[in-house]
């Protein structure tokens, strides 16, 4: 088909249309470069469709549910069951019904041209797409004249389990789209999915049961965090067992339960098993040997996120395996798309040092994220465990937040607790986590703290108003100050 291919040439070629390439493109168009998106499934990407928006409908209503049990006089009213069916519908209606036709027109909006079908790399600044009728549909070859940005995204893993290719499990795309509540679920995985979608089933009247190979949960956060997550699931009805793999799994015929084989000879019966194991990169079918790189790996660039030696391919969101968050994508994309107009037309000059305008600096001292289970886990920059390990002179300062005023007004009974590590040599912070109800608007101001590095003497004068839960700002820096 190739001989009949269409050819265009274009300033930039963007591969993948999530909420990354859709930065990338915004940014190059900005700046003039004419720029084409190349989407082989839906424009928006998984973060729109099976990732943030649909797990955070699902969340939404069951944390709110959650915290209003706790507010007297409320919670009279919010005894009862959710009503599963409006949830489903609410997260229907997040995901755009999995329609793309908004995110499309946007696209066009900002003067990208979207070509529906498969990107690969076909040589140095080539990407040849086939349309969306199939390997055998039409190709049409695009040339890039000045970059190439790969924003691909990542795939769910599933481990490579006895049995576990025949029981349909799910992975995160079924766990956000499932049109039914199952009776009873097994979670495989105790990460950031794992806790939230083991908190919305539980929530939406699943059994559920969490196997979590290590000993805690989020075992990227402080410690405090899987503890108190942990903790409410099981307030909630959820069984988490730590300490455990599944050895194996089956499918009792079609439509059967699920029978999971743990390592330590129990078993259990369930009606779905959602692995929510980690990410694999969206590289493996993307011509990647075209270019001298390795199929199938996560792509390593630099801080304007350039793929190391080259001087004209990017990979810009989780294909880069920096931060596999949307707002850390978009940030990428917004540096990235900004370095490939510096580098096309000179204007301004790049400028790739720790904080400037083409270098994503905050990928490594910064990376704000939202766990949104009851309660809600918000931390950004580096842990104790972490800060100790880079080898800085660190003092972790610890609160509890039952005992700041607007805690105990947000709901009775309030659980959390909140950490700041402090640089003992410049006294700024490292990193801040924060735990409890509603903790997860608060973090913005840990991450302005963190980025502006903002000596602890300043932030002293910034005073949190009272009877907020900010006040747990005051209460860290006396703390800190004895
Ligand atoms: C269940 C779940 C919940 C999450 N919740 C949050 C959250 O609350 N907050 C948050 O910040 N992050 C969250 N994340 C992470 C977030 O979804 C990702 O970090 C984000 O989607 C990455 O964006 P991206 O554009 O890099 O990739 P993606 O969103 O994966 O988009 C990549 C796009 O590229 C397309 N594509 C792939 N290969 C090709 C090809 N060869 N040719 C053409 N197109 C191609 C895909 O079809 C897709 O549209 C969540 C993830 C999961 C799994
Ligand atoms: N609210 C948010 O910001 C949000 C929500 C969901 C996902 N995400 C992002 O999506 C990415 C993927 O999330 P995730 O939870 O899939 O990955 P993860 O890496 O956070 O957690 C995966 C967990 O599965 C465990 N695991 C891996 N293989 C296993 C096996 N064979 N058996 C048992 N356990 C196993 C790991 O030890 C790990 O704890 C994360 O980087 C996360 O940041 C973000």
């Amino acid at each position: 088909m190739t001989d009949a291919a269409q050819d265009t040439e274009y300033d930039v070629v963007v591969i993948g249309a999530g909420p990354v390439g859709e930065n990338v493109a915004d940014r190059t168009r900005a700046a003039g470069l004419s720029t084409a998106v190349v989407e082989s499934e839906l424009v928006g990407g998984e973060c729109s469709y099976w990732a943030c928006m649909p797990s955070k409908a699902l969340l939404r209503p069951v944390v709110a549910r959650a915290d209003a049990r706790k507010v007297p006089g409320l919670d009279g009213a919010v005894r009862g069951p959710l009503d599963a069916d409006a949830v489903l519908a609410y997260r229907d209606d997040e995901a755009a019904h999995w329609k793309d036709d908004g995110q499309v027109a946007w696209l066009e909006g900002i003067g990208a041209d979207v070509h529906r079908g498969r990107g690969r790399l076909s040589g140095v600044r080539q990407v040849t797409v086939t349309g969306p009728d199939g390997p055998d549909g039409t190709e049409k070859r695009l040339t890039a004249r000045h970059a190439v940005a790969v924003c691909t995204g990542s795939r769910a893993v599933v481990p490579p389990l006895p049995g576990a290719d025949g029981v349909r499990p799910w992975t995160s795309r079924e766990a956000t789209s499932a049109h039914q509540v199952p009776g009873r679920l097994v979670v495989v995985g105790g990460g950031v999915v794992g806790v939230e979608m083991a908190t919305a089933w539980q929530g939406l009247g699943a059994q559920v049961t969490m196997l979590v190979r290590g000993d805690r949960l989020l075992p990227k956060m402080e410690p405090f965090a899987g503890e108190l997550v942990g903790e409410a699931l099981a307030g909630a009805g959820a069984r988490v067992l730590t300490g455990v793999s599944a050895s194996s799994v089956r499918r009792e015929g079609e439509n059967g339960p699920v029978t999971v084989e743990l390592d330590d000879g129990r078993s259990l019966e369930a009606d779905e098993i959602l692995f929510a194991t980690g990410r694999a990169p969206r590289t493996d079918d993307l011509g990647l040997d075209t270019v001298g790189l390795e199929p199938g790996s996560w792509l390593s660039v630099d801080d304007s996120c350039r793929v190391e030696g080259s001087d004209w391919l990017y990979a810009v969101g989780d294909v880069n395996h920096r931060a596999l968050l949307t707002h850390q994508g978009k940030y990428q994309a917004r540096v990235a798309g900004a370095a490939i107009a510096a580098r096309a037309t000179g204007t301004p000059p790049p400028a790739t040092g720790r904080w400037e305008a083409h270098a994503a600096t905050a990928d490594h001292a910064a990376v704000p994220q939202v766990v949104f289970t009851d309660p809600e886990a918000a931390s950004v920059g580096l842990t104790l465990a972490e800060a100790e390990e880079a080898g800085h002179r660190v003092r972790a300062v610890d609160y509890d937040l039952a005992s700041v005023a607007g805690s105990g007004l947000y709901v009775k009974g309030y659980r959390g607790h909140a950490r700041m590590v402090v640089d003992l040599d410049r006294e700024v912070l490292l990193g801040v986590t924060f735990v409890g109800p509603g903790v997860g608007e608060l973090l913005h101001s840990a991450t302005v703290a963190v980025v502006g590095e903002v000596p602890l003497d300043r932030l002293w004068h910034a005073v949190p108003a009272y009877p907020t839960i900010s006040e747990v700002w005051l209460r860290l820096l006396e703390t800190f100050r004895g």
